[in-house]
């Protein structure tokens, strides 16, 4: 099952796009005998700072056809790490191709764009920047594989 994150905003050279791609290097590599992975970024952008309702179908053309849709929203459905990972696991063994997590710029996501989505996680009630839910992503998804793995990162 690939997986896709999109999301809005270019993240330049930063510790945090370090750490996207280091989490993102240990997802594909933990994922690969789960058939998870791999793990990919799309970004867009409206140049004209149009907000949700103009970057809405940027992000809508950036999801796989077909895809699975996730929405990255502090009102979603707060998880526990290994319920996160058995959700992954179930996606996958649904046969499902392909998942999107989308994460929304400073307006969050359009609502029809909201409505249009299959499921809905939370960080939790804050807000946090759009670029430290990339992060924050990048390692429950790498967390999620090591936990359907067996590997001991996650402890509790
Ligand atoms: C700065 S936030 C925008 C918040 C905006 N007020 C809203 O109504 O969604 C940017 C993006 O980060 C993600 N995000 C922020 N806090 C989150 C949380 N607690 N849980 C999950 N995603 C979150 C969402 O995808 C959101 O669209």
């Amino acid at each position: 099952m690939r997986v896709h994150v999109c999301a809005v905003g270019r993240l330049r050279k930063s510790p945090e796009l370090d750490l996207i791609d280091d989490y993102s290097t240990r997802f594909d590599r933990t994922g690969r005998a789960l058939g998870l992975g791999p793990l990919s970024f799309h970004e867009v952008e409206d140049k004209k700072g149009g907000g949700m309702s103009a970057e809405a179908p940027l992000l809508e053309r950036a999801i796989p056809k077909g895809a699975l849709i996730c929405t990255m929203d502090e009102r979603g459905k707060v998880m526990s790490s290994p319920d996160f990972a058995k959700l992954l696991g179930r996606w996958r063994d649904e046969g499902r191709q392909d998942v999107a997590f989308v994460i929304g710029g400073a307006d969050g996501i359009d609502p029809a764009l909201r409505a249009k989505a299959d499921a809905s996680l939370s960080f939790g009630k804050m807000v946090w920047p759009h670029m430290l839910v990339r992060v924050m992503l990048s390692e429950q998804l790498y967390r999620a594989a090591s936990i359907l793995a067996g590997s001991p990162y996650h402890r509790v």
